[in-house]
């Protein structure tokens, strides 16, 4: 899915109306509409909404879902501000049809001081949508603030009041904090970045038929790792495959210490379909790497440490995970890197020792995937501010050496060297653990392997990892999942992806 600004969501809007055609109130009608539905047919427990709307369009979604929903029963109690009764046209149409309603009960802002919020009401912020054009001040910020004092639960309608949809906010801005964001056609970018994205909840995208059209006639850099994205580009496996069908792959790391990181980097290649697998490691990792990943050829990169990496042909390498950083590892890395020509996998202690020296950096053949953390990232490339700022780091970086980035975090980011960005939209707080990379490394290197291309092989890579996390998650929660256990879940996921493709009678 592509991820509009607010400029081409309001260039969707107009065409919309111009072409479906449909009038602007009637646009709002079906928004709004799409918005109570999702509200009476999910919320069960509460028979009281107070709505808080201001005096734009998304105020007027406010008013429309707000009569909609007393029109099913509930008891409703808007809020405005009554200081101020100036509204856009359509929120204005809605406001007078509200108004006829003598059923509902029209309260100033002031009067939230003496509300009672008890137990069986929920809060629908209308505030601003994406037209906010500065931070909410006077009675707009007192309102945001007491509301987010508030034990209720808590839906946006299209944005969190308060957030700007393409950009950061000011560090101390004030905005509202949902526990739902149901939001129109797209996501929007801020919902996908740390700082702003913490102010969401969960993000419920309705579909409001905009037009299909314009939206694919309109190009973006930014994508969402929607259902549609994987589906075109899973491969189901052929009948006639042989383990040469599946590529070659080699995962290498491991030192004294720290053999699990590439155990579970091995055992995840082997499990996301690579044809043949092969783990360089030292020595010391030897039995255990047999005994538990007997399926993956041993090769003997040193001792206790890796010191010498075998060039192999045809072979996909994915580098990193658990490999230390000690200078004859160092040196091995870079004696590879200096005659490896094809692309390959980079994570970890491999990105660690390439930030050693600026020279190191250019070793990285092109069309590579790096998989940096924030810190390694900035061992790499320095200092930034936030995470818009590094992602424009990060643009600059994959254009200028030709690779791809895979920038981990909550909403991982895939950059292309064209300038793409695609935001990973499954996984959860319960790969933020030890291991969890060492995962990705190997899925995206078997994907490699398997001739996917670098994009589809770090866009599926990063998709799986989370589906997997979060049916670890399911089963054993948050807390307690295993990154083994994300490896053991991609079965599942497999099997999900498998059945979606294959025709069923
Ligand atoms: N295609 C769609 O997604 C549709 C979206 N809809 C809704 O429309 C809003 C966007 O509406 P817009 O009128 O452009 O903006 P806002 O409602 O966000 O209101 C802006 C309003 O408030 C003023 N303002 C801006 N910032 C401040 C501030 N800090 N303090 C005070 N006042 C402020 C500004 O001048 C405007 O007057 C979108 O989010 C959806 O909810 C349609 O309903 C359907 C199609
Ligand atoms: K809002």
């Amino acid at each position: 899915m592509k991820v509009f600004t607010v400029e081409n969501i309001r260039l969707a809007d107009q065409y919309t109306i111009k072409n479906e055609p449909v009038s602007s109130v009637q646009l709002m009608e079906r928004a709004a509409l799409n918005c109570a539905e999702w509200i009476y047919s999910n919320c069960k427990n509460h028979t009281k909404f107070a709505v808080f709307c201001g005096n734009g369009n998304n105020g007027g979604d406010g008013f429309a879902i707000a009569r909609m929903l007393y029109l099913k029963g509930f008891d409703i109690d808007v809020f405005i501000n009554k200081d101020h009764l100036k509204f856009s046209d359509d929120a204005l149409v809605n406001y007078k049809k509200l108004k006829d309603i003598s059923g509902i009960s029209l309260k100033d802002f002031h009067e939230i001081e003496r509300y009672n919020f008890d137990e069986k009401t929920i809060i629908i912020d209308a505030l601003f949508g994406t037209g906010l054009s500065r931070n909410p001040e006077g009675i707009f910020k007192k309102v945001i603030e007491i509301l987010n004092s508030k034990v209720n639960p808590k839906i946006s309608i299209d944005i969190p009041s308060g957030m700007f949809a393409d950009q950061i906010n000011n560090e101390n801005a004030t905005i509202f904090k949902a526990d739902y964001t149901l939001t129109f056609q797209f996501w929007k970018r801020a919902f996908l970045h740390p700082e702003t994205g913490s102010f969401t909840g969960k993000v419920v995208v309705l579909d409001i038929n905009l037009s299909q059209e314009f939206i694919e006639n309109t190009s973006s850099n930014d994508f969402v790792i929607d259902d549609e994205v994987i589906k075109n580009i899973f491969k189901i496996r052929q009948d006639f495959a042989h383990k040469g069908t599946y590529g070659k792959s080699i995962i290498v790391g491991g030192s004294y210490g720290k053999i699990g990181a590439i155990m579970l980097a091995t055992k995840s290649a082997l499990k996301a379909g690579s044809g043949l697998t092969f783990v360089l490691a030292p020595n010391c990792g030897y039995e255990i790497l047999q005994t538990n990943a007997p399926e993956a050829m041993f090769m003997n990169g040193g001792e206790k440490n890796i010191n010498q990496i075998e060039e192999q042909e045809n072979t996909v390498y994915g580098i990193g995970p658990g490999l230390g950083t000690e200078k004859e590892t160092e040196k091995a890395l870079v004696k590879f890197l200096e005659n490896h020509q094809s692309p390959l996998i980079l994570d970890a202690d491999a990105l660690n020792i390439i930030s050693k020296d600026n020279n190191y950096m250019k070793l990285i053949p092109k069309k590579s995937i790096i998989t940096p953390h924030p810190k390694e990232f900035e061992r790499l490339f320095g200092k930034t501010e936030n995470s818009f700022d590094r992602l424009d780091l990060a643009k600059t970086k994959a254009k200028d050496l030709g690779i791809y980035i895979v920038l981990k975090d909550h909403h991982t980011q895939v950059i292309t060297p064209s300038g793409n960005v695609f935001y990973n939209i499954t996984g959860n707080s319960g790969l933020a653990k030890g291991g969890s990379g060492d995962i990705l490394t190997g899925i995206i290197t078997s994907l490699l392997a398997q001739k996917y291309s670098e994009e589809e092989a770090a866009v599926l890579g990063v998709w799986l990892h989370g589906k997997a996390a979060d049916f670890a998650a399911e089963k054993y929660s948050k807390e307690a999942m295993q990154p083994t256990d994300v490896i053991n879940e991609l079965g599942n996921v497999f099997l999900d992806l498998n059945k979606k493709a294959t025709t069923q009678l």
